[in-house]
């Protein structure tokens, strides 16, 4: 199970202040959607959960632990943030089995882990011979969440999952991480800019605005499209 606590966290690129949160709870189960206007702030902020960035100020913690002073929420989570997660020179066959690796998998228990993930992948993601760098944008996108589901993590994090997607991997995506949710009790967050996805997976549902969270929404009956599309001026 995972709980993410921040406190006061902040960062700035210049003058730019591109996250500032200062109290936050994402409680163990939550499915968590960020949205925000390009530019708010949503993967520095994911940037900053993972220790990828270093933070001005605050604190993130994962269950406890201060996820830039220690290792030991790493075997607990998963997450792909964009392509430079993946390792081009390897087909996706020997980039799932060296993750099964890290987390202790056998070879024959990733083949089992990546059956559920079949009609995900769609006959074009294993067995084709080719180099990761060889796929088109939409394959790394499944390439990348399915490696940062294999070890079925307590914590997922996504950045943009249905990014290139074409519209049944995403119907798909959006059940495969529902059932995860429900099945495993796993604390899930993705950022999204598409406001029917997010608000149809997500319970809860962060709006960000030049780096702060502006309102903190409980969709939990799928009432916050016509808030989100309000604030968004989507006709
Ligand atoms: N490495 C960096 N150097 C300088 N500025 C950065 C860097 N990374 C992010 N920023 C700035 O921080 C702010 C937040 O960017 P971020 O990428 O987190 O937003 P986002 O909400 O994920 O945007 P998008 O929806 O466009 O992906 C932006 O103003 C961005 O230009």
């Amino acid at each position: 199970m995972a709980t993410i606590s921040i406190n006061n966290l902040q960062k700035s690129f210049g003058e730019k202040r591109a996250v500032d949160i200062e109290n936050y709870t994402i409680n163990e189960g939550e499915i968590l959607g960020l949205v925000g206007n390009n530019g708010a702030g949503k993967t520095t902020f994911f940037r900053l959960i993972l220790d990828l960035l270093k933070a001005d100020n605050g604190t993130a913690h994962i269950n406890e632990i201060n996820t830039c002073e220690s290792e030991e929420w790493k075997n607990i989570t998963g997450a792909f943030i964009d392509d430079s997660f993946l390792i081009d020179y390897l087909t996706p066959e020997e980039y799932f089995y060296f993750i099964g690796k890290m987390y202790g998998l056998k070879k024959e228990e990733v083949d089992e882990r990546l059956q559920p993930f079949e009609r995900f992948m769609n006959g074009e993601v294993v067995g084709q011979k080719k180099y990761i760098r060889n796929y088109s944008a939409g394959n790394k996108q499944k390439i990348g969440i399915i490696s940062a589901l294999i070890h079925q993590p307590q914590l997922l994090i996504l950045d943009e999952p249905f990014n290139f997607l074409d519209p049944s991997s995403q119907s798909i995506i959006k059940h495969v991480l529902r059932d995860y949710n429900q099945q495993t009790g796993a604390t899930i967050l993705i950022s999204s800019h598409n406001l029917n996805h997010t608000t149809d997976i997500c319970p809860r549902i962060a709006l960000l605005e030049n780096g702060k969270i502006i309102r903190d929404i409980n969709n939990t009956d799928n009432s916050a499209v016509k808030e989100l599309e309000d604030y968004f001026n989507v006709d």
